[in-house]
């Protein structure tokens, strides 16, 4: 799994992968790892299958709670707390869970890095999962706070995409979501094979040789 998120002047840009794997086995290519809490509030998953499904449908749970009884929307602060606080009371008993709880609140775009370890940062920049070292390359290098909303986006796509590149435990499509001051939105989902040889056309065998 590749996952990113991270916060610039215009808002936050989460972007992921979608291979589900069983040791050298891919199990799947078209899995969701981001989950929609709230129209304000994304998460991702890295790790283990079943431990991220269940907690984070569990938060956005907790975070719908939280809203009724305070009749406002949780901080994405709050909603990361919860998530730490419930990881951190199974501390050793085997979860295996990575993941970035990101959006926008009252203080502007937010994301924090939650993991069953106990860890909770608050941060600019995120990369969780098997290829995230690839995709921090790309990532820290193209990074700049006051990027356009443009290439925000195609930055995140970029660093998913090398990352499914190099590691073989991520690959299917790149999601690319992007939330403002209005909430998350879908920007766009790709193929890896399609923005390989978007970004390689001189590698695409449909071109007419060059002379
Ligand atoms: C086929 C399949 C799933 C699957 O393959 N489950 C296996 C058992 C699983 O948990 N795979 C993990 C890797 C893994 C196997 N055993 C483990 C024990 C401990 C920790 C990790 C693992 C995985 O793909 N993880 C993904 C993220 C997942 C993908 C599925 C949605 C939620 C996030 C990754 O982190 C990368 C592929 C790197 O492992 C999960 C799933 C959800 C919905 C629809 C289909 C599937």
């Amino acid at each position: 799994t590749t996952t990113l998120a991270f916060i610039y002047k215009d808002g936050v840009v989460v972007a992921v992968d979608s291979r589900a794997s069983m040791g050298p086995y891919i199990s799947s290519q078209t899995v969701k790892k981001v989950i929609e809490i709230n129209p304000y509030l994304l998460g991702t998953m890295a790790g283990g299958a079943a431990d991220c499904q269940f907690w984070q449908r569990n938060l956005g749970l907790r975070c719908r709670l939280h809203e009724l009884s305070h009749k406002k929307r949780i901080s994405i602060a709050g909603a990361s707390k919860l998530l730490a606080n419930i990881l951190f009371s199974y501390r050793g008993m085997g979860l295996s869970m990575g993941t970035m709880i990101a959006g926008w609140d009252d203080s502007g775009p937010n994301v924090y890095y939650i993991d069953s370890d106990g860890a909770r940062l608050k941060g600019q920049r995120f990369s969780v999962g098997s290829g995230s070292t690839y995709a921090y390359g790309v990532l820290d290098t193209g990074y700049k706070w006051d990027l356009k909303k443009e290439a925000a986006c195609e930055l995140g796509r970029r660093a998913i995409y090398h990352a499914t590149f190099r590691d073989a435990a991520s690959g299917g499509t790149v999601s690319v979501y992007h939330i403002g001051p209005d909430g998350w939105e879908k920007i766009s989902g790709d193929d890896v094979n399609d923005l390989h040889y978007a970004y390689y056309p001189e590698q695409s065998t449909q071109q007419t040789p060059p002379e």
